[in-house]
């Protein structure tokens, strides 16, 4: 076989890319083959072989790149076509490469027609002829195999085309009956599938039947068939000279090709297809073989364990004609033939000296398919080198003799370093590659450099904004709560407006319920003081009858009968003090068995008209003088109001200079009058001067006051004015001072208040606030004649108005007329022998502290005597409640036990007022008292009683009507 002339470097691009392309040392070895544009035709291949026995190249390799006419947007191809299409250069990003074949076909340039007149036609003719060719489509999936072998409707493929050329066409006349052109030859056709290692005529089925060729039909299962040598044993074949017919049955079990879709290709064929045309009346022989897409199993995207394993059966077939192919192109003397069941048919193919290969490696312009066609490109480029050697069992070279072994060897010795030259610059090549590779990756790795490190630059940069961003953040939270805690301090504030409405609103209603029942208080109080009126003017009217029915009520009758004068003129004098006195009188029946009292008091603003006048005048005088602290009338009756008279002036002389002050009686309007002591008032009311007109215009009394010794003088002059309207006499004045001289004896006013004497009158300041009305508890101890008489029930004031209830306290033992007498008789004495205690509770937070009562004790007696007092005094409730003493010296406030009372003298009890026979007696209630100031509550509560200190709070001032 002469070796294949060099092709003329006609630089063509596949993309008008001219670039003079190498040319491959071992090009002149190549098979020469015809080429539609070829002028030269094929010689030979015998002659050839005979002229040169130089070392054959039975595989010739042709590309043939796809084309994809339905995108209208194609991919930009990286294969560029050397101008003598011969060549391939594949372009890479780092550089690019070459491929010599022995032919290159651009889809898009040359259709199937073209493609098959340039590469195909001349080994059909060798096939007419009597040649063996072998035609493979080799590439990846998708990359137009099955489409440049069967082609499509509008281009048949190769087989077609070659059927067509060896049968001949059929005309219009052929198809009536008439000889077709190019008939008479006859051709067998067989149909085979290799999938799964396994070999399967698609020409029958096991059903049998068929066109009487063993033509299968419909889904019929596939006949496997066994290789037996180098063919497919029992293999169907189709056998005719007309090739429409045998090209439309040949199209039908093409069809019976298993196929699937894969990512690669829609329709993918998972198997090789072998179609062996024999032409035996030559003994040429044509095999098409369509061989499976060499993708690998991933680039399929094939799933599962049967997938794989088919992806893994197609490679196989693939990598053991690689093998093969490698093989023989090494010139080992063992070809791996029998690895696959593909090679095993394909054996003959490769050791017949007569037969030829054609490998048609099909590519894919795409980009992305870039390392597929490399590959591709690689394996025909190996198998093109494949040198038919000795390797291979040949009868016809064996006997050939010595020589021809000799040419042999001296060719494949040759061939063999012309490969290693090859492989050499290969590796030179690739070793420039590399270099340029390398110095693109260093390049690409300064690039890299670079980019770290404006990442890294960045990455710096990054906290700075980072930093920015936090503050910001920090800004905003700090906004946000600002705003959240000014929310909410304007919703405290709205709550604490509420609450303060809300109080200021209880303090409204409270006000208004106390000003309600202020109001209702004022009724009730106007409703009593008009029952009050009414009453009195009842009591008036006895009152009257009964001082008529006295003396003491004719003398005043009759000292003012003309009261009226009187009146006016005491009324006169009244303007400028203002304050009027309420006197109560009393009239003792002389010094003998006391008489009638008559009272004309009646604060209380009750009439006590169920009551005897002893009664009466019990209740209505108020017991509310502390010790001197009262004025007391007494008026001399029947015969011997001469000598009481003449008494009455010494003690009245006498009284003056002792008296301090003059007690008050205060009528506010109240149920409850209170005193009030002012030194700077005097005033007497102008109906002082009779009973009678006391009794009747009691009433309209707002109280009495009197000052000290030394306003006296003012209120004589005042009474003498009073006397003077009437009698001018000097008579006026001794009564006066009649009465100013009882307004000192408090001892008697203290002791004998509460009793009638039938031979005085005793003239009493009545605390009207205080004492509204005796209780009946005390009203029965006077008229049972116990030794004291207990205000318990009356109102007591604070401690504010101590003054007021320190006259109230003034209230004295009850005493029958001999005591009475005694008393008198041993006024004095009793002085001397006895002690006065005031007692009061012991201040606290609960209660003020306030006074209790005011008794009078001998001198030795004990605590429990006092005790017993108290308690008559106190009545049931504080019997119940208990109370101790406290010794107002002891800073701890302690008490006195109460089993130490009998041993401890009333006289040990603290001083009050520094006089010595006036005590303090402190009482601290038993339950439970909340002390909060001690231990000095009980020093304090010695200053209640400081006597010059007796005030009148605003609110108990009296007020004039
Ligand atoms: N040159 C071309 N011109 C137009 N269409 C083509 C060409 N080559 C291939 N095709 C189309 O591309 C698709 C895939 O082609 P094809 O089936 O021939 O690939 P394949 O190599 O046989 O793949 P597989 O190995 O998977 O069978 C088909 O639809 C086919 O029609």
């Amino acid at each position: 076989m002469a070796p294949t002339p060099a092709p003329t470097p006609t630089p063509k691009s596949l993309h008008s890319v001219t670039t003079p392309l190498s040319k491959t040392p071992h090009s002149k070895h190549r098979l020469h083959f015809n080429s539609a544009k070829h002028t030269n035709p094929s010689p030979n291949p015998n002659a050839t072989l005979k002229e040169t026995p130089q070392a054959e190249h039975p595989v010739e390799v042709i590309g043939r790149i796809r084309d994809y006419p339905d995108q209208k947007e194609k991919p930009i191809s990286t294969l560029l076509i050397s101008s003598d299409q011969s060549s391939i250069r594949v372009r890479t990003e780092i550089g690019y490469r070459n491929f010599t074949l022995d032919g290159v076909s651009v889809s898009e340039e040359e259709g199937l027609d073209e493609f098959y007149q340039k590469f195909i036609k001349s080994r059909i003719t060798g096939v007419k002829l009597g040649e063996k060719c072998t035609i493979m489509m080799y590439g990846p999936t998708g990359a137009g195999k099955s489409h440049t072998m069967f082609g499509c409707p509008k281009q048949p493929g190769i087989v077609y085309r070659a059927l067509k050329d060896i049968l001949g066409e059929v005309n219009e006349e052929n198809e009536t009956g008439a000889s077709p052109i190019g008939f008479g030859s006859f051709v067998q056709v067989s149909v085979l599938e290799i999938y799964n290692e396994e070999i399967y005529d698609l020409l029958s089925s096991n059903n049998g039947g068929g066109l009487g060729f063993g033509w299968p039909k419909g889904n019929a299962s596939k006949v496997r068939l066994e290789v037996m040598g180098k063919k497919a044993k029992n293999a169907t074949f189709l056998s005719g000279n007309e090739a429409g017919k045998i090209s439309r049955e040949v199209a039908k079990v093409e069809k019976r090709r298993i196929v699937k879709s894969t990512l690669c290709n829609d329709r993918s064929s998972r198997s090789h297809c072998m179609i062996i045309l024999e032409v035996p009346t030559v003994g040429g022989r044509l095999m098409l073989v369509d061989m499976a897409g060499s993708e690998n199993i991933e680039q399929a995207g094939q799933v599962g364990f049967e997938a794989k394993m088919q992806t893994a059966k197609i490679n196989q077939g693939n990598i053991a004609l690689k093998r093969v192919v490698e093989s023989i192109a090494n010139g080992d003397s063992h070809v791996p033939f029998r690895d696959s069941k593909l090679t095993m048919l394909l054996q003959d193919s490769f050791e017949d000296d007569k037969s030829k290969i054609l490998m048609i490696l099909c590519a894919s312009p795409d980009p992305k398919e870039l390392h597929k066609t490399i590959s591709t490109l690689e394996y025909g480029a190996k198998a093109k080198c494949i040198v038919r050697g000795g390797h291979t069992p040949n009868k016809d070279k064996t006997s050939t003799g010595d020589g021809a072994s000799a040419v042999i060897l001296g060719s494949r010795i040759e061939a063999m370093d012309q490969f290693i030259i090859k492989l050499q610059m290969e590796s030179r090549r690739r070793e420039k590659e590399r270099n340029e590779a390398h110095k693109e990756l260093m390049k690409k790795e300064d690039e890299v450099a670079s980019l770290k490190a404006k990442l890294e630059l960045m990455e710096r940069r990054k906290p700075v904004k980072s930093e920015e961003e936090i503050n910001l953040k920090v800004k905003e939270r700090e906004q946000i709560l600002k705003l959240e805690l000014e929310k909410k301090l304007q919703e405290c504030q709205k709550m604490a407006d509420e609450f303060v409405e809300m109080g200021k609103k209880r303090m409204e209603e409270k006000i208004m319920q106390q000003q309600e029942e202020l109001e209702l208080l004022r009724r009730r109080l106007e409703e009593l003081e008009s029952e009050l009126c009414r009453s009195r003017g009842s009591a008036g009217v006895e009152n009257s009858k009964v001082i008529e029915g006295s003396g003491f009520a004719k003398r005043l009758m009759e000292l003012y009968a003309d009261g009226d004068q009187g009146m006016e003129k005491s009324m006169d004098l009244d303007m400028g003090d203002q304050q009027p006195i309420v006197v109560h009188v009393v009239e003792e029946g002389g010094r003998g068995a006391p008489s009638e009292a008559k009272s004309y008091s009646d604060h209380s603003g009750q009439s006590p008209s169920h009551l005897t006048t002893n009664e009466v005048d019990a209740s209505l005088i108020a017991p509310t003088f502390t010790g001197k602290l009262y004025l007391s009338t007494v008026f001399e009756e029947d015969g011997e109001g001469e000598e009481i008279e003449n008494t009455e002036d010494e003690e009245v002389e006498k009284l003056v200079v002792e008296e301090s002050a003059v007690h008050i009686c205060q009528r506010n309007g109240d149920a409850a009058p209170g005193f009030n002591i002012d030194k700077d008032s005097f005033a007497v009311h102008p109906n002082l001067h009779t009973p009678k007109a006391y009794a009747r215009n009691a009433e309209n009394f707002d109280y009495c006051s009197i000052g000290k010794s030394e306003e006296m003088g003012v209120g004589l002059q005042l009474m003498d004015k009073l006397e003077n309207t009437k009698d001018p006499s000097s008579a006026r004045k001794t009564r006066i001072q009649n009465i100013f001289q009882l307004c000192g004896n408090h001892r008697e006013l203290g002791h004998h208040v509460g009793i009638l004497t039938p031979c005085k009158t005793k003239m009493e300041v009545v605390d009207f606030q205080s004492s509204p009305a005796p209780s009946e508890n005390s009203m029965k101890t006077q008229s049972s004649g116990a030794s004291v008489v207990p205000f318990a029930d009356h109102k007591l004031l604070n401690e504010q108005n101590c003054s007021e209830l320190q006259l109230k306290r003034n209230w004295v033992s009850t005493e029958t007329a001999e005591d009475f007498k005694e008393n008198n008789r041993t006024d004095e004495g009793s002085k001397n022998d006895s002690v006065e205690v005031y007692v009061k509770w012991e201040a606290s937070k609960e209660c003020p502290g306030k006074s209790i009562t005011q008794l009078r004790v001998v001198q030795d007696s004990t605590l429990a005597d006092l005790r017993k007092l108290i308690e008559i005094d106190l009545g049931e409730d504080s019997c119940k409640q208990g109370f101790s003493f406290l010794m107002l010296g002891d800073p701890t406030g302690a008490p006195v036990i109460k089993e130490n009372e009998a041993t401890i003298q009333v006289c040990k009890l603290p001083i009050c007022n520094n006089q010595s026979n006036i005590h303090l007696a402190c009482l601290r209630p038993v339950k439970g008292i909340q002390r909060s100031n001690l231990p000095f509550s009980s020093l304090e509560n010695k200053l209640q009683f400081t006597r010059g200190e007796l005030h009148v709070s605003p609110q108990f001032s009296p007020k004039l009507r």
